[in-house]
């Protein structure tokens, strides 16, 4: 017989703190069945990773949520990536990986770092500072760097946070408390991201251009265009404050980190893949069964929606030596925090680069990184992150 456990991973209290839940889905077995919400998570290493390897039999344009595109009305038009599956999904995907790649971020590496030292210049006033390094810092910076990259006008911008919350949301059950919180509010975001995926309202220069102009060369239409954009906005925002977040917290919270850090700034990206390793600021996606699919010792029949928990997969004992610790000097790569396969994040370069220029900036004027204070988590469907981290930064 199938494992099966009533669990509701969207529960606050479980959101609150997920371990538990992802420990009890792995030990349960390879694949185990939520009658909760009719669905089955899989939660170990070796099945999320082929699972996501996969997507012929595990496919994303039925939604990577819990709601059902086949049956049911999606809150918003699907995404053309993250919602879609070859051959549709190959062209959006195609131009903004070429948009987000490393040769396109080469330009823009200067200016992020400049960036980084300008706000850690105005942050360390005096030799020793307490903040909320979530506003001040997790926050500011991408809001401080992302929405020029892609080209927004400066009008509105208060508007890109609260929309990704809500859309993160929304990849859960649509009567659960914090979709309910957001529904009111969400048409005005919705309605401002929208109007900036339009040509006119992009600048000439950056991410948002440089899609408008991949469909003059006919590699997109002008009718893709807007909503690859509009993936941009949804995706490239809320991800990266809070896995900026995730890598402060995780450094002033692992005794020696930020010492090893300042001895060895040549592990600042490994400390922010690390990080992603650890947390899992995307915490699980759904996939949909196109054929009856074997995992593990078991059968998933087709039609399912399952529950692929990138964040257990992430903590697995079978696949990583001491999981739970932060541990600069492992190798985190094979993570899927930033998934796998043909829907890894492309805009994972981005990511990166942000956290390296604040880290950089941040590494070389901070002596002591540390908690000020208790951390006060910030709940969603699927995004694992701080509301407030308060920090101590010593100069
Ligand atoms: C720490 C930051 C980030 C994390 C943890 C993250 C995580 C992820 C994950 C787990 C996926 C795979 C989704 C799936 O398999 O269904 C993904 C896909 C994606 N990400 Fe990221 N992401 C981050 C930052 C970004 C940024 C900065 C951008 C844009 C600039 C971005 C744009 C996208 C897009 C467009 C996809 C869909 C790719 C596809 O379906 O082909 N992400 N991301
Ligand atoms: O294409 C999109 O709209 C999109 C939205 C959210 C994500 C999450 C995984 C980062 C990715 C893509």
């Amino acid at each position: 017989v199938l494992p099966t456990l009533d669990l509701d991973p969207f529960d606050p209290e479980v959101l609150r703190d997920p371990l538990p839940a992802q420990a009890a889905l792995r030990d349960a077995g390879p694949l185990v069945r939520l009658p909760r919400y009719g669905t089955w998570a899989i939660a170990r290493y070796a099945e999320v990773h082929a699972a996501l390897s996969d997507w012929q039999s595990f496919e994303s344009s039925a939604g990577v949520g819990l709601t059902n595109f086949r049956t049911e009305t999606p809150w918003r038009p699907p995404s053309l990536l993250l919602e879609a599956d070859p051959p549709h999904h190959d062209a959006p995907r195609t131009v903004l990986a070429k948009v987000l790649g490393p040769r396109a971020l080469r330009r823009l590496r200067a200016d992020w770092l400049a960036d980084a030292e300008a706000l850690v210049a105005d942050v360390l006033g005096r030799r020793t500072v307490e903040l909320d390094a979530v506003p001040a810092l997790a926050a500011a910076f991408p809001l401080r760097v992302f929405p020029d990259a892609v080209g927004l006008a400066r009008e509105g911008r208060e508007h890109l946070l609260p929309y990704g919350d809500h859309a993160f949301n929304a990849f859960g059950p649509t009567d659960n408390p914090l979709v309910l919180a957001g529904n009111a509010s969400m048409p005005e975001h919705a309605g401002w991201v929208a109007d900036q995926c339009e040509r006119e309202n992009l600048a000439a220069v950056g991410f948002g251009a440089d899609i408008w102009a991949a469909a003059d060369r006919g590699e997109l239409t002008h009718a893709q265009a807007p909503l690859v954009v509009r993936s941009l906005l949804t995706a490239g925002v809320d991800t990266t404050v809070h896995g900026i977040g995730a890598v402060l917290h995780a450094l002033a919270v692992t005794p020696g980190a930020w010492q090893l850090l300042r001895e060895r700034p040549e592990l600042v990206r490994v400390a922010f893949d690390e990080a992603v390793r650890w947390e899992s600021p995307v915490q699980a996606f759904f996939r949909t069964t196109v054929r009856d699919v074997p995992v593990g010792d078991a059968v998933l029949p087709a039609g399912e929606k399952v529950l692929v928990f990138f964040a257990a997969a992430n903590r697995d004992p079978r696949r990583w030596a001491d999981p739970d610790a932060f541990d600069l000097t492992r190798d985190p790569s094979g993570h899927v925090g930033f998934g796998m396969g043909i829907h890894q994040c492309v805009g994972q370069h981005v990511a990166r680069l942000e956290a390296e220029s604040l880290l950089t900036a941040l590494l070389a004027r901070v002596t002591s990184l540390e908690l000020a204070g208790d951390p006060v988590r910030h709940l969603n469907n699927t995004l694992r992150s701080w509301e407030s981290l308060p920090l101590r930064l010593t100069c």
